[in-house]
């Protein structure tokens, strides 16, 4: 039987009942503000901000009251099934934790990959662990328990340590690999550009490239100055990949490959017929190009491309009920990101497991109220109306 999400609200209400006040905000907006005074600022602000005016940051977010979910009634939805297949895999719930590369640094104690991955593990909610970590990658793989993990692969100009990555990824246990395409080069970030914050250039979350062999090899004293290998992480992070790089990605692995940041049909298509094995429909939050559609206006027409092969989705989801117009939109499984890296910032793994627990209740809750007891019924002609 699938967990029932909803359940997270009674052990809300009796604390509540017994004095106890909510460790945690229940508002994004809340989870926002206090994550603010919590994060120092230029990391506050590297997380937060976006592309140009962040247009499209907010419009992404705005996109979700566009829709509107048509509640049924007489349903009997009691109990809610909310499990879904992917990669073979059977997943408690339909959502995942997006990759963020600082996410290490969020963390009070400065472990934030290692604490997502606990989160990970405590609420079956997959990660899609980054290559820009503070903790190496078999480590985060190795707070995983038994909840499925993917690696989110910045390919490399230099080819070899590419294939290293996807190897170690491969050994570590990771499940699948996600290709992000729409970040070779940062986009126009002017709150960044005007603190200075830009993590990685100060050597902080490079330590899949500094625990590889290949990459420590380039180096020409890979235990000095870590500025060296700043400066040379400079030169070969960002390839810009085209379809004739995707033959060789795929010789790579025998694990899923997912693309992250396909947004048009004809490159779903493209994507489908050069054989991945999932496509992930985001603008990166908005932090990579301003004044393009919000990503949810894509999905649509990214899951008709896609034609029966699974669709990841991000960009903007701030709640429960974004979550599910998501998934009746079609979406195979919807990515959390900047909510979770605020719950991160303000307990940690506990911090990130209430933002899990809550976007679920709230799903799941929805469904209940609504009439839509599973996956499938959300999808049904005439659930989800634009408003
Ligand atoms: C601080 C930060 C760092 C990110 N780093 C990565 C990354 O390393 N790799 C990646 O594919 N996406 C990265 N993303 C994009 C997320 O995976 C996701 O697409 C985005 O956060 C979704 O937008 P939302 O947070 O507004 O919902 C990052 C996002 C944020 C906020
Ligand atoms: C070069 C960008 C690295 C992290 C990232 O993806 C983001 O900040 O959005």
């Amino acid at each position: 039987m699938s967990p029932q999400f909803g359940d997270y609200q009674n052990e809300v209400y009796f604390e509540a009942l017994f004095g106890v006040a909510p460790k945690f905000p229940m508002t994004y907006e809340g989870l926002a503000e206090r994550a603010r005074h919590a994060l120092a600022p230029e990391l506050w602000s590297y997380v937060a901000g976006g592309a140009g005016d962040e247009h499209t940051q907010r419009a992404n977010v705005a996109a979700f009251g566009r829709w509107g979910l048509v509640p049924r009634m007489l349903v009997g939805a009691k109990e809610r099934d909310l499990r879904v297949e992917l990669f073979g895999l059977e997943l408690a719930s339909p959502l995942f934790l997006a990759p963020v590369g600082v996410v290490g640094l969020c963390a009070p104690d400065g472990h934030g990959d290692l604490a997502t991955a606990r989160a990970a593990a405590r609420t079956g909610v997959p990660m899609v662990a980054s290559t820009l970590s503070v903790d190496p990658m078999e480590a985060v793989a190795a707070e995983l328990g038994g909840t499925p993990g993917f690696f989110q692969l910045y390919t490399p100009t230099d080819r070899a340590l590419a294939e290293s990555l996807v190897h170690r990824a491969e050994a570590a246990g990771f499940r699948a690999i996600v290709v992000t395409l729409d970040t070779w080069v940062t986009g126009w970030r002017p709150r960044d550009l005007g603190s200075g914050s830009f993590p990685q250039l100060r050597g902080h979350c490079l330590a899949n490239y500094t625990s590889d062999p290949v990459f420590r090899a380039r180096l020409q004293d890979p235990d000095g100055d870590p500025r060296g290998a700043v400066m040379d992480w400079v030169q070969i992070f960002g390839n810009p990949l085209t379809w004739d790089d995707l033959p060789w990605l795929r010789s790579l692995t025998s694990l899923p490959i997912v693309l992250k940041g396909l947004c048009h049909p004809e490159d779903v298509r493209r994507a489908k017929d050069a054989g991945v094995d999932g496509v992930y429909c985001s603008n990166h939050g908005g932090r990579q190009a301003n004044g393009g559609l919000p990503a949810l206006e894509s999905l649509a027409e990214v899951v008709e491309a896609a034609d029966g092969l699974p669709v990841l989705f991000d960009s903007g989801v701030r709640s429960g009920a974004d979550a599910v117009k998501a998934l009746a939109l079609g979406a195979t499984a919807v990515g959390v990101g900047r909510p979770y890296v605020y719950g991160l910032a303000l307990g940690g793994e506990a911090g990130a497991v209430h933002v899990l627990r809550s976007l679920l209740a709230e799903a799941d809750l929805l469904m209940a109220v609504d009439g839509y007891p599973s996956l499938a019924s959300l999808r049904a002609p005439g659930a989800l109306r634009r408003c």
